[in-house]
């Protein structure tokens, strides 16, 4: 299948210094991928390059099978974009702003005051329709961000912290119209540092690290060896001193839902060997799991695997502010 956003051998240098470097990565329709990378390891830097608004140095970016660099104006139809701040109109109303958007597209007339209205009722902005767009709450600017995103109905959607300043009910339901756009065949590439809330929703992930993408086997890989587990039992003294007997050391904590212990465990095997060991000695179990998320977990020990000391780029302009793309 023909993939929906690729990237191959994608870079970008700063005034010389290497902000993305050899980036690559494929997402088919369908799918949500995540991408994560330390702060500074330049994934907004590859979402404009994706979005068609900052020009690579070198490699090749397809947005629904179009040339993102020489197509960017069919890219650009393909593909939803939400940046990480609205910069909205501010004088603008909600309604205005989207309805705004829609001219952009080509509605105008019953046309966009019908599409506005969906948007409106998709984000859960009716009872704000008439504010003006720089008194909302930084949540609700999110909310009209994705709205605005999804005025044209692109088969491609580019998402940077979409989550950010959203409340918890907020975000389940962004993460339900994430889920929802997927399986209308969207594809959805995505970056949070709520890495929990991004392994509930994405199929996949990419890792950025100081500009490149980790190998997928070294992501999968980490992704699989959670190191340390959780347990809770009915009866702690029982999980105490049957850890004791196996010679397992274990950390007693305390969370809002009550106390657990954790163990050093190397990897997914020894996990579900330790507890079919525990419940054949008869210890009751009621908990057991990653003590974080697998994703958080991971995200920690690629962060710190050895890096290469930055290269200096081949001269490049310095951009006072992202150059967009013509
Ligand atoms: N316009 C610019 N001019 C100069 N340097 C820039 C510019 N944009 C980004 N950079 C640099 O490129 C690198 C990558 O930045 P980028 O914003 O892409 O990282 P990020 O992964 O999105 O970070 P964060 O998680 O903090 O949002 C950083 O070192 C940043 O300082």
């Amino acid at each position: 299948m023909e993939a929906a956003i690729e990237a191959v051998g994608l870079s970008r240098s700063f005034a010389g210094v290497p902000a993305v470097r050899d980036a690559n990565l494929r997402v088919a329709p369908g799918e949500i991928t995540a991408l994560v990378g330390p702060n500074g390891s330049g994934k907004t830097t590859l979402m404009l390059m994706l979005a068609t608004l900052l020009r690579p140095d070198s490699g090749a970016v397809r947005i629904g099978g179009h040339d993102a660099v020489t197509d960017a104006r069919a890219a650009r139809a393909a593909l939803g974009w939400m940046p990480d701040t609205l910069g909205a109109w501010p004088t603008l109303t909600v309604r205005e702003t989207i309805l705004a958007v829609c001219g952009m597209y080509g509605l105008s007339g019953a046309a966009a005051a019908a599409r506005t209205g969906e948007m409106l009722a998709l984000a859960g902005l009716e009872a704000l329709a008439d504010q003006r767009s720089n008194t909302l709450s930084r949540g609700q600017k999110q909310r009209l961000s994705l709205a605005r995103a999804l005025v044209h109905g692109p088969r491609v959607l580019l998402l940077d912290e979409p989550a950010s300043g959203l409340d918890p009910e907020a975000r389940l339901t962004q993460r339900r119209m994430l889920a929802d756009l997927a399986a209308r065949g969207v594809a959805v590439l995505v970056t949070s540092h709520v890495l929990d809330e991004l392994e509930e929703v994405a199929a996949n992930v990419v890792f950025l690290r100081d500009g490149r993408t980790e190998a997928q086997e070294d992501v999968d890989a980490a992704l699989r060896q959670s190191t340390q587990w959780r347990l809770r039992a009915l009866d702690e003294a029982a999980l105490d001193a049957a850890l004791g007997r196996r010679g397992i050391p274990a950390t007693r904590r305390t969370s809002i839902g009550g106390a657990f212990h954790t163990v050093e465990v190397a990897n997914d095997d020894e996990a579900a060997a330790l507890l079919a060991a525990l419940v054949a000695e008869g210890v009751r179990i009621v908990d057991f799991g990653p003590a974080a998320g697998a994703l958080e977990q991971a995200f920690v020990q690629l962060a710190h695997r050895a890096v290469d000391p930055p290269t200096p780029a081949p001269d490049t302009p310095t951009p006072a502010n992202p150059e967009v793309a013509p």
